[in-house]
C-alpha cells in the first residue's frame, strides 16, 4: 500500500475539494464547504447549464484534476461513467455518499462497487447518513455523526478532516467492507423502538380487552347497569399503569436472567442467546415507553377530581348523607393506606423520572460509568420496588380477599404486579451473600470451566 498511500497527503485549508454532481446534496455540501472556508469545483455533465451553485462548475475530467478529495454526489445506478475517467481519477480520494431507497437492491455495497470500479482510486464511504437538509442548516445536535469508513488510513484521515471542519463528529466503522453496514442505516426507522413498541401496544390491547369485558360488559349484562363512559379515563387510567410496570420489571428481568444463566454455566465466557442479546440492547427504549405510560397514569390520576362523575357521586353521597342524617367515620387505617400508596406512587415516579433523564445520551456522557450504572442498576430497582409497592398498596383490602375472586374476575393490577414480583424475588435471590459472591468471581473471570472447549477458544 506504500506507494499508493503517499499520494494522500494532508491538505490545507486553501486546497480546493471537488464535488461531482450539482443535485441536492452537492450542492447543500458545496455551501457548507465554502461557507467553511474551502474552495469548492463542481465536476457537471452539463457545466453551462446547471444553475447557480456556491463556485466554479466544470466538466468531470477538468474539475478531478483541481482536487485530491472528490465528492461524489450523484447515484449509484450512474457511477460507470467514472470508469471512462480512470486516468483522471486514479490515486485520488473519492468520497461516496451515496444510498439505496431500498435494502439489498445491489449484490454489493455502492463504495465497494466504485473502488471495483477504480482500483486505483481510495474510496471513503462517509457522509451518507446526513441529509442535504440537514446540512445545509448547519451542525445541529441531530446530525452531527458520520460514519466513516475505507481501506486507506490517510485517505480516511483526510476526509475526517473535511467532516471536521464542518463540525461534524467523525466514527469510523473500518474498511470499506463495513459500507453496507453504513447504507443500510439511513434505511432504519427506528429500530431499538421496534420491540418495546410492540409490547406496549401488544400489552395495551390485551389489558383493554380484558378491562373492557371485566368492567364494562360484566357489569352492563350482570347488572344491567351501561358504564361505557368509563372507557375513557377509568379504563385507560388502569391499562397505562398496568403496562407501565410490567415494561418496567422487562427492563431487569433479562440482567436477572443473564446472571442466572451465567450462575447456572459458571461462567461469563459464552455468548448468550441472540434473544436475550436483543432484548438487553432495548432496555433503554423499554424504559423511556415505561415512562411516558407512568406520565400518562400521573395526568389522568390529577384529573379524577374534576371528573363530572367523580364529582357527581361525591356530591350525590353527601346529600344522601345529609338526608339521613349521617355522618362518616374517620378510618385512620384508610388514611394511612391512601397516603402510603400515594407517597408510593409519588417517590416511584420521580425516581422513574431521573431514570429517564439519565438515559439521555447528553446525560449519559456527562456521568462515568460507575455512576450510570448506580442510577441504572440501583435506583432503578428502587424504583421498581416503589411502584410495585405502590401496586400492592391500591389494591391492599382486596389482597386480603383474594380467595374471592376468579381467575378471570381479577382486577388488571393484580395481574399486572406478577412479572415486577417475580423480577424483584430473583434480584432478592441474586443479593443473597452466598450467590452474590459466586457470581462476582464469575463475572471478574476468576470461575470458569476451561475443559470446555468454547471457554478454551476464548481465552487463547
Ligand atoms: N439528498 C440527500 O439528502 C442525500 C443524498 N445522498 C446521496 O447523494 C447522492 C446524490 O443525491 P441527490 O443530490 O439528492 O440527487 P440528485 O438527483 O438531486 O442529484 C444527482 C446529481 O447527479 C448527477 N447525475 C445525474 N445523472 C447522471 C448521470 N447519468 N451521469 C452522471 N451524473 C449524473 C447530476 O448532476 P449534474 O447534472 O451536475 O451532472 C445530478 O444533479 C445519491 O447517491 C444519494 O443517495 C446521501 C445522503 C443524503
Ligand atoms: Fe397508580
Amino acid at each position: 500500500m506504500g506507494a499508493k498511500e503517499g499520494a494522500v497527503s494532508p491538505h490545507s485549508r486553501e486546497e480546493s475539494l471537488c464535488i461531482f454532481g450539482t443535485g441536492d446534496l452537492g450542492r447543500s455540501l458545496g455551501h457548507r464547504l465554502f461557507q467553511s472556508g474551502y474552495r469548492v469545483v463542481y465536476g457537471s455533465r452539463r457545466p453551462d447549464s446547471c444553475g447557480p451553485v456556491p463556485q466554479g462548475v466544470l466538466n468531470h475530467a477538468e474539475a478531478a484534476q483541481s482536487s485530491r478529495i472528490i465528492f461524489l454526489c450523484i447515484n449509484r445506478e450512474h457511477y460507470s461513467f467514472l470508469q471512462a475517467l480512470a486516468p483522471q481519477l486514479n490515486g485520488k480520494v473519492l468520497v461516496d455518499v451515496s444510498n439505496n431507497p431500498e435494502k439489498d437492491m445491489f449484490p454489493e455495497a455502492n463504495a465497494v462497487y466504485l473502488q471495483r470500479l477504480l482500483p486505483e482510486a481510495y474510496v471513503v464511504k462517509a457522509l451518507n447518513t446526513l441529509s442535504a437538509w440537514g446540512l445545509q442548516n448547519g451542525p445541529s445536535d441531530a446530525n452531527r455523526q458520520t460514519f466513516i469508513c475505507g481501506d486507506s488510513a490517510e485517505a480516511k484521515q483526510a476526509v475526517s478532516e473535511v467532516c471536521t471542519r464542518l463540525g461534524l463528529l467523525v466514527l469510523d466503522r473500518g474498511g470499506v467492507g463495513a459500507s453496507r453496514e453504513l447504507e443500510d442505516f439511513p434505511l432504519q426507522l427506528f429500530p431499538m423502538w421496534k420491540l418495546p413498541m410492540r409490547i406496549a401496544v401488544g400489552l395495551s390491547g390485551a389489558f383493554f380487552f380484558y378491562l373492557l369485558i371485566r368492567d364494562v360488559i360484566y357489569t352492563y349484562v350482570y347488572e344491567g347497569k351501561d358504564v361505557s363512559f368509563r372507557i375513557l379515563v377509568s379504563l385507560a387510567n388502569k391499562v397505562f399503569p398496568i403496562v407501565s410496570l410490567i415494561m418496567l420489571a422487562l427492563c431487569y428481568l433479562p440482567g436477572v436472567m443473564a446472571a442466572l444463566l451465567q450462575l447456572h454455566r459458571g461462567t461469563k465466557y459464552r455468548r448468550f442467546p441472540d434473544w436475550l442479546d436483543r432484548w438487553m440492547l432495548c432496555r433503554k427504549q423499554m424504559g423511556l415507553v415505561a415512562l411516558a405510560l407512568a406520565s400518562l397514569h400521573v395526568l389522568y390520576t390529577l384529573i379524577i377530581p374534576i371528573r363530572y362523575y367523580v364529582r357527581y357521586r361525591i356530591g350525590a353521597g353527601i346529600i344522601s348523607q345529609a338526608l339521613k342524617n349521617q355522618t362518616t367515620e374517620f378510618f385512620n387505617i384508610l388514611a394511612w393506606r391512601t397516603d402510603s400508596y400515594y407517597s408510593m406512587g409519588v417517590l416511584g415516579f420521580a425516581l422513574f423520572i431521573l431514570l429517564g433523564i439519565t438515559s439521555l445520551p447528553s446525560v449519559s456522557n456527562a456521568l462515568s460509568w460507575r455512576e450510570f450504572s448506580f442510577i441504572q442498576s440501583k435506583l432503578g430497582y428502587v424504583t421498581l420496588f416503589l411502584c410495585t409497592l405502590h401496586g400492592y398498596l391500591y389494591g391492599w383490602d382486596k389482597f386480603l380477599h383474594l380467595y374471592s375472586y376468579k381467575w378471570y374476575t381479577l382486577p388488571g393490577y393484580m395481574l399486572s404486579l406478577v412479572v415486577p414480583t417475580v423480577v424483584l424475588g430473583l434480584k432478592l435471590l441474586l443479593l443473597l451473600p452466598c450467590v452474590d459472591r459466586r457470581l462476582t468471581r464469575i463475572r471478574r473471570g476468576w470461575e470458569h470451566t476451561p475443559q470446555d472447549p468454547s471457554v478454551q477458544k476464548l481465552l487463547i
